[in-house]
């Protein structure tokens, strides 16, 4: 933790309804945007009443990031003066949060904004946040409208499409010699914009084309994710676990042919199996119940499908999210299985520190409510550059040439945000 606990400050917080529901983006300025979207509703933030950048740590899984963001939250929330006259989840004080997927990367962070306009379930509100010894935040200034990103530049990422399939295919070796069950392989590619990128521009996109998703911008790391890790609504625990992917047909016909190919696969029913078994595992001690159902169903997003288990739980009293948070993470879904030798697997061969890719990325309120998704379909944007992400998961009958295909398919989300 950068900030010593004692150095924390002490916020006054003050949460009032809205008469009319605010286009959450429109509010947003174009700096440092912090957002949570669904549907139109969820929370949009900005400034930084306080900012706890959470160190990394010396082991490849560890959960002392996770439980440094816990102490500081804590400190944070007990010391803060509220008045909340919503009361619902994401009221009050919240704090937007964003962790490296490795415990060894630096990056992890927790912003508490000055700023936050929520709507949810029709009712909307204001909250500020102001530091002790501080004045009221300016909410009135309107932003500027989103600027287009303009003609990019694409380059390679950390390795180009050739060297990758040979990483996939190194790893489908290791896995058939025994090693571990699966793997989740990423890539990155870089696109470059002749001025600086506006992720409110971006952030717009994501919305409009992937309903389904949580359209998310936390410290830089912007994309709209199918993937909730966790939402917590008092001791009432949801997860939507996502693993086994087709691409999108181009006819309703074809369409229907990939869903059912994909319903009948062994190798994505196998990858999907591997992914309840661990979040029924992690959940356990942490939960009174876990129910998931017996066969995954398919979530249908612009670009890909998958197959999807919803699935529900009840936090044990004294659990933390953060707790939860951290047994779950990495999930099957973006680590593998098991999930030691997949990290270690995943350092080894993919070359590049995926940073905030694929880790715990979301939001937490002063009562522990909150909602935490897998940082996926997403990219790092700073200035004027965009370095995109996707991954796939990898098991003994894969075929490199399809999980390149595969990534090109995941990494269109970010690719047609980041186009005018
Ligand atoms: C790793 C990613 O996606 C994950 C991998 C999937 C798969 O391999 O089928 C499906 C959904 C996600 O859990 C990504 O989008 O980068």
């Amino acid at each position: 933790m950068t900030a010593a606990l004692d150095e924390l400050p002490t916020l006054t917080v003050r949460t009032v309804p809205l008469d009319e529901a605010p286009d959450l983006i429109a509010r947003l300025p174009p700096t440092a945007p912090l957002a949570w979207l669904r549907r139109g509703e969820g929370l949009a933030g900005w400034g930084e009443a306080a900012r706890v950048e959470l160190a990394a740590e010396d082991r490849a899984r560890g959960t002392g990031r996770f439980a440094d963001a816990s102490a500081a939250l804590e400190r944070l929330m007990a010391g803060a003066d509220v008045s909340d006259e919503i009361g619902l989840p994401g009221s009050g004080p919240v704090a937007f949060g964003g962790f490296t997927f490795d415990a060894r990367s630096p990056g992890s962070v927790l912003v508490i904004p000055r700023v936050v306009v929520g709507h949810r379930g029709g009712r909307s509100w204001l909250t500020t946040v102001v530091p002790s010894g501080e004045g009221q935040p300016d909410v009135s200034a309107p932003a500027p409208p989103p600027a287009p990103v303009g003609p990019l530049v694409w380059h390679a990422g950390s390795r180009t499409a050739e060297e990758w399939a040979s990483a996939v295919a190194a790893a489908v070796e290791r896995i058939r010699a025994g090693e571990l069950d699966k793997v989740v392989m990423a890539r990155d590619v870089v696109a470059e914009a002749r001025g600086g990128i506006d992720p409110r521009t971006l952030l717009a996109r994501l919305a409009r084309d992937y309903p389904d998703c949580y359209t998310f911008a936390v410290d830089g790391m912007v994309g709209a994710t199918p993937e909730l890790l966790l939402r917590r609504e008092g001791d009432e625990v949801a997860s939507l676990v996502l693993a086994g992917t087709r691409p999108r047909g181009a006819t309703p016909k074809e369409d229907a042919r990939l869903a059912e190919e994909l319903r009948e696969s062994a190798k994505d029913r196998e990858e999907h199996r591997y992914a309840i078994d661990s979040l029924r595992a992690t959940l356990a001690p942490l939960c009174a119940s876990v129910e998931a159902p017996e066969r995954p169903g398919l979530l249908r997003l612009a670009n890909v499908q998958h197959l999807a288990s919803p699935a529900r739980a009840r936090l044990r009293p004294g659990a933390s999210t953060l707790d939860v948070v951290a047994a779950m993470h990495p999930t099957a879904a973006v680590g593998g299985t098991p999930t030691g030798a997949a990290v270690q697997m995943i350092r080894d061969l993919e070359g590049m520190d995926r940073g905030r890719y694929a880790g715990p990325v979301g939001w937490i309120d002063g009562a522990g409510n909150g909602e935490w998704g897998i940082a996926l379909r997403c990219a790092h944007v700073e200035g004027s550059g965009a370095r995109l992400f996707a991954g796939c998961g990898i098991v003994a009958g894969s075929d490199p040439a399809a999980e390149s295909a595969e990534s090109d398919s995941k990494l269109r989300v970010m690719r047609e945000a980041l186009t005018d």
